[in-house]
């Protein structure tokens, strides 16, 4: 294992070797000369109707959606016909805008309500982080001047920065949120399918959101971090859950694992580019086959995550070709077994007490209830959490939930998990979480 920030020290410059990104977006994120969000958002307005020519029509790979067709008829009956017809149509698909709190500027919440944005966590300690906001804002500008250092003069007399937002170099945003950091996770979405620009990665500058599934972040709200605790991302490339535990709250330790290193580089890429130096001695990245991670070493986590390797349904019904969907579809026999010996792993990694929070991002029962079943049937120290009221009736407004798992009886069939199953107004997922806590 070795510390995020001495990671830091190498190669500074994204190199976009991650499979998701087109030499389109790669063409997009290079002609922005600067990083602020009201900056990125002008531009990509600007540049919108030219990336629609360069953004080629994606195709389903029929040989995957064959065989969904076939098993998540049976899973989910009537409600694969509408999750199927979203998950063909990408236009409609949505992300959400999860803020970054170790960044002060207010412009980013500002675009983003004026283009028909709104938070959809309930607004527990908003205002209290609005007006912490605004109070930052005058001790930063304080704080600046007395260092001589000046925010970014008006956009006529500097064209590369914008008025309303400040970038600030990580050390002064370190310095500035070391005494109060606020835990907070605030994520914008907008009804309809309206995608708001990436930021391009700077060296040494914090990025001020995040992009993502807005159903990710369920799992991260059931694993219920708390400030101090020792937690552990099992499985954490790209480190979109890794960026919203730490909005949560602030571990005392977070290790994020990931055995594949450009998978690897990719998420030390995303953690240097949120977490301002005063968090890096508290975040670790680790390297180690989930599945006997730590049988060296005595460590006991009081969360663990498993954000399990999966059939990752949107993105293998756009498999780039016939022979990577056949591929992927052979390897997906193996996939329950090795999603229950992370799942197992996990329960002897966390303390007595502790909880394990379990999820995938495909609507696949076998990858799902079954692995949960079977985890529970083997390990006695296991006991499921109900997440039934907890999560899915508090974010029903948003998220549909899919039916309970057959062979179950009335009282406890979500014991074993919840499904977020994409459906018209609500196309968030496919997300299932299921939270396990080891008994003392
Ligand atoms: C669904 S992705 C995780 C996404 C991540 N949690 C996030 O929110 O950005 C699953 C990850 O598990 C990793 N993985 C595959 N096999 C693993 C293993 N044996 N142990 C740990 N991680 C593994 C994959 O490389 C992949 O990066």
């Amino acid at each position: 294992m070795f510390p995020v920030s001495q990671l830091f020290n190498a190669g500074r410059i994204i190199t976009f070797k991650c499979g998701k990104l087109t030499p389109s977006h790669l063409w997009w994120f290079c002609s922005f000369p600067c990083h602020s969000a009201a900056e990125v958002v002008r531009k990509g307005a600007a540049k919108k109707q030219v990336i629609k020519k360069h953004t080629k029509e994606r195709t389903p790979c029929q040989q995957v959606l064959d065989v969904f067709d076939q098993q998540y008829s049976q899973d989910l009956g009537d409600l694969w016909a509408s999750a199927r017809s979203l998950l063909l149509d990408p236009r409609s698909w949505q992300y959400g805008v999860m803020l970054n709190r170790f960044t002060a500027g207010t412009d980013v919440r500002q675009i983003l309500q004026s283009q028909g944005f709104s938070m959809f966590l309930p607004p527990t300690e908003v205002s209290t982080r609005l007006s912490d906001a605004s109070e930052k804002q005058t001790g930063k500008d304080s704080l600046m001047s007395t260092r001589g250092i000046s925010t970014c003069p008006p956009v006529d007399s500097h064209p590369q920065c914008d008025s309303t937002s400040h970038v600030l170099s990580q050390d002064l945003q370190s310095e500035l949120f070391l005494t109060s950091p606020r835990p907070s996770l605030q994520c914008y979405i907008h009804p309809y399918p309206l995608r708001f620009p990436s930021q391009p990665h700077r060296p040494g500058q914090l990025k001020q959101y995040y992009l993502l599934n807005a159903a990710s972040l369920l799992p991260v709200l059931a694993l219920q971090v708390k400030d101090g605790e020792k937690v552990l991302d099992l499985c954490s490339a790209p480190g979109g859950k890794a960026l919203a535990i730490m909005q949560c709250a602030t571990p005392d330790l977070l290790c994020c694992n990931e055995p594949d290193p450009h998978r690897r580089n990719w998420l030390t890429k995303t953690l240097e580019s949120f977490l301002p130096l005063s968090q890096h001695n508290k975040v670790i990245v680790s390297a180690q086959d989930g599945q006997c991670f730590g049988q060296s070493e005595a460590v006991t986590y009081d969360k663990v995550l498993v954000d399990a390797p999966c059939s990752n349904d949107r993105s293998w019904l756009y498999s780039s070709s016939s022979q990577q969907g056949e591929q992927r579809l052979k390897e997906r026999a193996g996939l329950p077994t090795l999603q229950t010996r992370l799942l197992k792993s996990a329960l002897s990694l966390v303390r007595p007490g502790g909880l394990v929070v379990y999820s995938t991002c495909t609507l696949s029962n076998s990858e799902n209830y079954a692995v949960v079943e079977t985890v529970l049937r083997d390990c006695p120290e296991a006991e499921p959490e109900d997440l039934w009221e907890e999560i899915a009736i508090p974010y029903s407004k948003h998220f549909a939930f899919g039916p309970p798992y057959p062979g179950h009886g009335q009282t406890s069939h979500h014991r074993l998990g919840i499904l977020v199953v994409p459906q018209p107004g609500k196309t968030w997922g496919p997300m299932f979480l299921s939270r396990i806590r080891k008994r003392t």
